[in-house]
């Protein structure tokens, strides 16, 4: 008989007995591995927290009580017990669950995530809002320990312990970020004691003088010192304390012995308390236990073995990026990078492995790594920030005000920019054309295929000055590679094809999609060129203009949001040179969050894909306009979509 049937809500869960979360655990396991092997998902945090999860959700009274998941990658088993098993396998599909958080999908979702280091920052919004409101209810905020040295979650913690209210944070330490994690921080972390005498001794003391109130955390406070100063040693804790947090931990967070006392104790204490606990990444899958780093976000996998369950089918852009930039490292002794804690993301474990000493892994630290990028600019290196379009959203004052206004060269190697697929509102790189664009300074381009992104990235560590490069997530086209990155001339397009009556003027992915349009309204007579626009900034000004002036009718295509993006440039060339007598289309992404799905589909759902781009523009013209233009299904070659839903990761 499953457990986990019978677990409409936390409130039959609160009605076991606790002798059978272990078997309970086991089914949330099993579920877990099930569907993420078919859809692929988060596995190795999902796996990592589940004991905390069922232990959480026994003695909090949620929804009253708040559970703010930092990240909230790993909320895959607090869905399960929040009433939405029956969902479960719609997990990251199209119109399914979210593989994070959603207060849209339930009450028991207190807070959106999907960036890490916001989880403190909004707990403690809660815990102020409980306290204006006069309210009871407890606040409980689970924070990772990569996410613990993002800077958010460090102000945030220095605002709450400054504060004294009653706030419970629990640092689910399993070291690791998506990689290993790094830095001082997570190096202090792990300065706990490893002989068992003294664990269980400061777990026993700690909890039995943690039960007096105020005098027991004193005495606490002070029993830690003693203890470091008899061992030499730091202790976790006193970072914490020193910030106003009471310590409690480490335990061990897959052990419910250690996990109903002292979380029931810790809910009792008054003020902050930091609860430190120990897990493990993967636990109860051996592949993910094995490789944390491939299952930490994984496609969908072959359950017995743990191998990709499709291999993809060429290099990704990534791939491609890296390579690129590893050959271009290889002349220029200055070219050093830098990632945000997603070393195999962007594909810079490749760079690590020729560089490791030219390669920089700040941890999630995205506004320190733009402004530490400047910092190596500003004495002579040419520093490469790779980062993904979504994250960079965090350091957009430290591009402008550390990296632009002093017009150094900093190289944004711009990853998962456009749809991303299944990680959805939080993570698509919808914005970066429209944030980069309007800074001074700031070169801002995007490759038709692998071939031209190569050709970018070395157009850009030339460039004396910022410059972005921006590819998106998945597998390139296949076309041919060029022997070597060659600068191109900045602000220049190219003309792909002519064409008197429509002006296709496109950018990044969607041009190939932009030629085929094209290729089936010249079949139907109706003559149209495509500008491959290659910079959304400087804009090729002439080449578009010249262009515009001869046709009736402009187009623009872009894979960001339609408003203050690539369209919304070329309009304002026209306007600025005082273009008439031609009617205009933006194509983009629309004014709201675009959903999860795959990249196949919501190109389609946002008119992307050739036959929209073809749509749009017999929409536009009419019926009258363009004499062959006629109704019909699409050839076969349009349909094609270079990018299939094979993805790179
Ligand atoms: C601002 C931001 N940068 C990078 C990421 C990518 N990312 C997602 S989870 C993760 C690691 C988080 O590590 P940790 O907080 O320890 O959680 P764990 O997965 O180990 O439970 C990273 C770097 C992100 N989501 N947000
Ligand atoms: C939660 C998070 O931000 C990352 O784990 C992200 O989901 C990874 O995305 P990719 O799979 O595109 O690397
Ligand atoms: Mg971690």
């Amino acid at each position: 008989m499953s457990i986990l049937k019978t677990i409409q809500s936390p409130a039959d869960l609160k009605r076991l007995p606790p002798s059978k979360f272990p078997a309970l655990c086991q089914e949330l396991r099993e579920q877990i591995i099930g569907v993420v092997s078919s859809v692929g998902g988060h596995l190795a945090s999902n796996l990592g927290v589940i004991e905390l999860t069922v232990a959480m959700h026994y003695l909090l009274d949620t929804p009253d009580d708040k559970i703010v998941w930092d990240t909230s990658n790993q909320a895959y088993a607090h869905k399960l017990l929040t009433g939405r098993r029956e969902q479960f396998h719609t997990l990251r599909q199209y119109g399914g669950l979210s593989g994070f958080c959603k207060r849209e999908e339930s009450l028991y979702d207190t807070f959106n995530a999907g960036h890490a280091g916001t989880g403190v920052s909004a707990a403690y919004g809660m815990v102020e809002a409980r306290e204006q409101l006069g309210q009871k209810h407890k606040v409980v905020c689970v924070v990772g320990d990569g996410a613990m040295t993002a800077g958010m979650t460090l102000e945030a913690l220095h605002h709450a312990g400054g504060l004294n209210k009653d706030f419970l944070v629990i640092l689910n330490d399993n070291q690791m970020s998506i990689s290993k994690n790094v830095g001082a921080i997570s190096s202090y972390l792990n300065r706990t004691f490893t002989g068992e005498f003294y664990t269980k001794m400061r777990e026993e003391t700690g909890q039995l003088l943690s039960k007096i109130p105020h005098i027991g955390q004193d005495m606490q406070k002070l029993a830690r010192r003693a203890e470091e100063l008899a061992r030499g040693a730091i202790l976790p804790g006193l970072l914490f304390e020193e910030l106003g947090f009471r310590y409690a931990g480490p335990i061990d967070g897959h052990n419910f012995e250690h996990l109903l006392p002292t979380l029931e104790n810790v809910l009792r204490m008054k003020g902050p308390v930091l609860l430190h606990v120990i897990t493990k990444k993967g636990l109860g899958y051996e592949p993910a236990v094995q490789n944390p780093i491939w299952f930490h976000a994984c496609p969908p996998f072959v359950r017995e073995s743990g191998a990709p369950a499709k291999k993809a089918a060429r290099p990704s852009y990534t791939q491609i990026a890296i390579d690129s930039l590893v050959k271009l490292a290889r002349q220029d002794s200055r070219i050093v990078a830098i990632t945000a804690a997603m070393c195999e993301g962007t594909g810079l474990n490749a760079f690590e492995k020729e560089f490791p000493d030219r390669l920089y892994d700040v941890g999630i630290a995205e506004q320190h790594a733009v402004t530490f990028a400047a910092g190596l600019a500003a004495q002579g290196m040419r520093p490469v920030v790779a980062m993904y379009a979504t994250f960079l959203q965090r350091a957009y004052d430290q591009v402008v005000h550390d990296v632009a206004t002093q017009n150094l060269p900093v190289t944004f190697c711009i990853d998962r920019g456009g749809l991303v697929a299944e990680d959805g509102t939080t993570h698509h790189g919808a914005f970066d054309f429209a944030y980069l664009r309007h800074m001074p300074n700031m070169v801002v381009m995007a490759p038709k295929d692998e071939n031209e992104l190569q050709h970018m990235l070395k157009t850009s560590l030339q460039y004396d000055g910022p410059a972005s490069v921006r590819y998106p997530r998945g597998v390139s086209l296949g076309v041919p590679m060029d022997p070597a990155p060659a600068a191109l001339p900045i602000g220049k397009g190219e003309l792909l094809r002519d064409g008197d009556e429509v002006a296709i003027v496109a950018v990044g992915v969607p041009v190939w999609q932009a030629v085929k349009a094209a290729e089936r309204l010249a079949e139907e007579g109706v003559s149209t060129a495509v500008i491959n626009a290659r910079f959304v900034k400087p804009l090729d000004h002439d080449l578009i203009v010249s262009t515009a002036k001869r046709v009736r009718y402009v187009v623009t295509v872009e894979e960001g949001c339609k408003m203050g993006g690539f369209g919304s440039a070329v309009l304002e060339a026209l306007s600025e040179a005082g273009v008439t007598g031609v009617k205009t289309k933006v194509l983009g992404l629309p004014d709201w969050y675009i959903e999860q799905g795959p990249q196949d589909l919501l190109r389609e759902r946002y008119g992307l894909t050739a036959e929209g781009i073809y749509g749009s523009i017999k929409e536009l013209i009419g019926s009258g306009a363009g004499q062959a233009v006629k109704e019909g299904a699409l050839s076969a070659s349009l349909t094609h979509l270079p990018h299939g839903d094979e993805q790179g990761s």
